[in-house]
């Protein structure tokens, strides 16, 4: 065949034509002179045919999508979830869970349950601990020896190298059957995300049917699966960003086993009327009362005491206590601005603590000017100084980033203030804040910390020593019940000889563990009056006492022989360095 005379007649396109479909579709010359000298295949022969097709292709496209939202705006029920809102993770991680879900071929991998809740958060490391502690104890206690504890920490340190690796479905549309019915989810990125993967995901939930009963029931269930791995623990949230320039959000940190209040060291009053406090201001009867007489629904308390006395331990177990959420606020974050104060703020749920630490150091008590006075809280219900006070808030100057004072107190009590939480601030120096933040309204009470009392010495050594019910696990229990105590100490508590429990038939282990425990407890207490009888009182903070103490958990007899030393050793430091700052 004449290969010039086939292209000249078979060509339906000019010299011109050539060059513009050259532009359109690059290598386009290239393809079809190939397929012409080796294939003897003329491409711009049924050129009119391929666009024919991508015309249709094209339409049909349109008119799919067009009919397809038609038909899912009359026949497809949908939910939204924006990452910004807690029930993200709720679905994320009830997704993870789900085995169809797990089954899919195009997957996001992490070694986070679903990327938006910290590495600390994984749900499974506390039941690891568990279980590999059990696995350690349930060994005789007589030979849980070093090599044992190797053992233990030899499989600790293997599985730490390897985080529980987490699936969830990538962006796109994926399929599932829930409740036997078909369920769609569609992950995507909206328009105006950034590099920061995370930013401005969404997640829609879709199933056929105009009811969507089915998947509000779904979320529930989501809901209820994130909230019940919680079980009583005290859940601790803190104020963030995902990633710097974006917006502030509470981010969920760890769920922490609650801190029984009766382990925080502190006046039996002291506690008995802050915890009271809180439970009458939720009482419901409150709130009417407040909305009533037209009261803002707020309730703030100051916890103000050296550090190391107790401020932080005691908001904790009291959020424990009322099962409440923590909300951590870090007012030193030069980032965190009023905005997003204000939008944290916002979005804190009805009942919760938030905590607000060492506000004196937050840079907002210095924004006041030289004028301040030794001011505590007992001293604000002046009326005189909440004027003076909140004069200087309009002429106050803003910061260049950070929270300024008027800022923080527009948060706290200003129109737009949300109510229904309990806000706990604490400082070291109650001195050095401004009377404005501390009036009644802002901090409603204010609950005092100091050095450890006789008293507090005893019962610090007790809480240390004492051995409890959830030390060990249960076949140790008798067997440890000792907690190190030499013979001298145990030989002297009834029914114990030579460190060894005597068995006097066959009695319920929980029942003889609780009589020994009394019995040790009230023989630790004689050596707690000897611990006491060394350290004075009002000089430690119960921080230094617990950290000298930890440093012989097991040898009570050491610690107290020690003790004196210490004592001797410690105030000499603190001479020093309250000398070294009187002078600089
Ligand atoms: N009153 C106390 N009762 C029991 N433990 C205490 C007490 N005070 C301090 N501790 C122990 O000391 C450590 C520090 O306590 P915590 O953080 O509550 O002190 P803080 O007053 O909030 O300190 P800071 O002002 O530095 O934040 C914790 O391990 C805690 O268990």
């Amino acid at each position: 065949m004449d290969l010039n005379q086939t292209r000249t007649t078979a060509e339906p396109f000019s010299t011109s034509d050539t060059a513009m479909l050259e532009a359109l579709v690059p290598g386009f010359g290239f393809i079809s002179r190939f397929l012409m000298s080796y294939l003897n295949f003329d491409i711009t022969a049924y050129f009119q045919l391929m666009i024919a097709f991508t015309i249709f292709g094209a339409t049909f496209r349109y008119v799919f999508y067009f009919i397809w939202e038609r038909f899912s705006d009359f026949f497809v029920s949908s939910a939204e979830i924006r990452l910004d809102d807690e029930i993200f993770s709720y679905l994320m991680y009830w997704v993870s869970r789900q085995p169809q879900m797990r089954r899919t071929n195009r997957f996001v991998a992490g070694v986070k349950a679903n990327g938006y809740i910290s590495d600390s958060d994984s749900d499974d490391e506390d039941g690891d601990e568990i279980e590999d502690e059990t696995s350690w104890d349930t060994g005789d206690s007589a030979t849980a020896t070093d090599e044992s504890f190797d053992t233990y920490w030899a499989k600790v340190v293997s599985r730490d190298k390897y985080k529980t690796l987490q699936f969830t479905p990538a962006q796109g549309s994926h399929y599932f059957w829930y409740k036997n019915r078909p369920m769609m989810l569609t992950r995507s990125k909206e328009d105006g995300a950034t590099r920061y993967v995370l930013n401005n995901e969404r997640l829609y939930l879709s199933c056929l049917g105009r009811d969507p009963s089915i998947l509000k029931s779904l979320l529930c269930e989501a809901q209820q699966a994130y909230v019940e791995r919680d079980g009583n623990m005290t859940v601790i949230y803190r104020g963030g960003r995902y990633s710097p320039g974006s917006s502030y959000y509470w981010i969920r940190c760890m769920a922490r086993v609650p801190r029984p209040l009766s382990t925080v060291i502190l006046d039996q009053s002291q506690k008995d009327d802050f915890v009271d406090d809180i439970k009458e201001y939720l009482h419901p009867r409150t709130r009417r009362w407040y909305s009533n007489r037209g009261i803002p629904y707020r309730r703030g308390y100051l916890l103000y005491g050296p550090p190391g006395t107790g401020k932080t331990s005691l908001c904790f177990a009291a959020a424990g206590l009322l099962g409440l959420k923590l909300y951590l606020l870090d007012l030193n974050s030069s980032s965190l601005d009023e905005e997003s104060l204000l939008s944290l703020f916002a979005d804190l749920p009805r009942r919760c603590i938030v905590l607000l630490e060492d506000v004196d150091s937050a840079g907002i008590a210095k924004t006041r000017g030289a004028n301040q006075t030794g001011v505590t809280a007992s001293d604000t219900s002046s009326d005189e100084d909440e004027a003076g006070a909140d004069a200087k808030v309009v002429t106050e100057e803003p910061k260049k980033g950070g929270v300024t004072l008027s800022g923080l107190l527009n948060v706290i009590d200003g129109v737009a203030a949300t109510e229904g939480r309990i806000l706990v601030m604490t400082t070291n120096h109650a001195d050095k804040l401004d009377p404005a933040l501390l009036r009644p309204g802002r901090v409603d009470m204010t609950v005092t910390f100091g050095f450890t009392s006789e008293a507090d010495i005893k019962e610090m050594f007790t809480s240390i020593y004492v051995t409890m019910e959830g030390d060990l696990a249960r076949n140790q229990i008798m067997s440890a019940i000792t907690n190190g105590l030499p013979p001298s100490v145990t030989a002297k508590v009834p029914g114990m000889m030579d460190g060894k429990v005597e068995m006097k038939g066959k009695v319920d282990e929980k029942d003889q563990f609780q009589a020994r425990h009394e019995a040790l407890r009230s023989s630790i207490s004689g050596l707690a009056a000897e611990f006491a009888a060394v350290v004075p009182a009002g000089k430690f903070t119960a921080a230094e006492i617990q950290g000298y103490l930890l440093n012989h958990k097991e040898t009570p007899r050491t610690a107290i022989e020690g003790a004196a030393e210490w004592v001797e050793a410690s105030l000499e430091k603190k001479r020093a360095r309250e000398e070294n700052e009187n002078s600089s």
